[in-house]
């Protein structure tokens, strides 16, 4: 079998030669991706490089044609802003709830446990105060917020963000860049697809997609 998914013994996310492709449209030609704990990774590249498609492959949501795959562990993906169905009829705080689903099992009440996660995912994202307020009331930055803090409360060890940053204004941009750098910190990988320049000076390894294949463009000694 060409194609393998593992869980990863050590705390690295790595993808090995992967190959995908499209109907009559191939995408990635053996590209190579390592984000490890610690450390804010970016994945570049022009639109329409197969950023999104490459971490499709690494979240497990699209199977390899051939190449490998290993996980450390759990892993949470905040999609493309875009790509989410904001008209959700749920309040802010259903929403982060929902991260909790790991562990409790879909449909369980919230235990105690669950209720602090949520709200330290809230509180470390600014949104205590937009708790009820319902999603499809919200601006796109405050969106983007509960989506990041929806993962955060899955508690994974890993945070696969695609163009987290996209239509945010300088403020949030630069707050919500602060949070990803301290939750790397804390030695979990996060691993983000970005065109913003701000984005990708945060990060501490940038990888850059070309005509289907990867190379490291730079990594910062901080
Ligand atoms: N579901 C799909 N079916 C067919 N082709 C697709 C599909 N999704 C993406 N593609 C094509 O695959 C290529 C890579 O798309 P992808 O979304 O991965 O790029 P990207 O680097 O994330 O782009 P952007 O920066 O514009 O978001 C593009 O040519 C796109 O048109």
């Amino acid at each position: 079998m060409d194609t393998l998914t593992r869980t990863n013994p050590s705390s690295h996310l790595h993808a090995c030669d992967v190959w995908f492709g499209y109907p009559g449209r191939p995408v990635l030609r053996g590209a190579h991706l390592e984000a490890r704990a610690g450390e804010v990774t970016a994945l570049a590249g022009g639109n329409g490089a197969g950023k999104t498609t490459l971490l499709d492959v690494v979240c497990g949501v699209r199977e390899p044609e051939r190449g490998e795959v290993w996980r450390p562990g759990r892993l949470a993906y905040v999609p493309q802003r875009t790509a989410v169905d904001a008209r959700l009829p749920l309040t802010v705080g259903g929403l982060v709830a929902t991260g909790t689903w790991a562990h409790r099992g879909l449909l369980r009440p919230l235990r105690r446990r669950d209720r602090a996660t949520v709200g330290r995912a809230m509180e470390r994202l600014g949104i205590v105060d937009l708790a009820r307020r319902r999603v499809d009331e919200l601006s796109g930055g405050q969106v983007q917020r509960a989506l990041v803090a929806r993962a955060l409360a899955t508690e994974a060890p890993v945070l696969v963000l695609d163009e987290p940053t996209t239509g945010l204004d300088c403020g949030t941009r630069r707050d919500l860049l602060a949070i990803l750098a301290e939750i790397a910190a804390e030695g979990r990988v996060v691993l983000q697809a970005t065109h913003d320049d701000s984005a990708l000076d945060a990060s501490d390894v940038v990888v850059e997609l070309l005509h289907g294949r990867s190379r490291v463009r730079h990594t910062v000694v901080r």
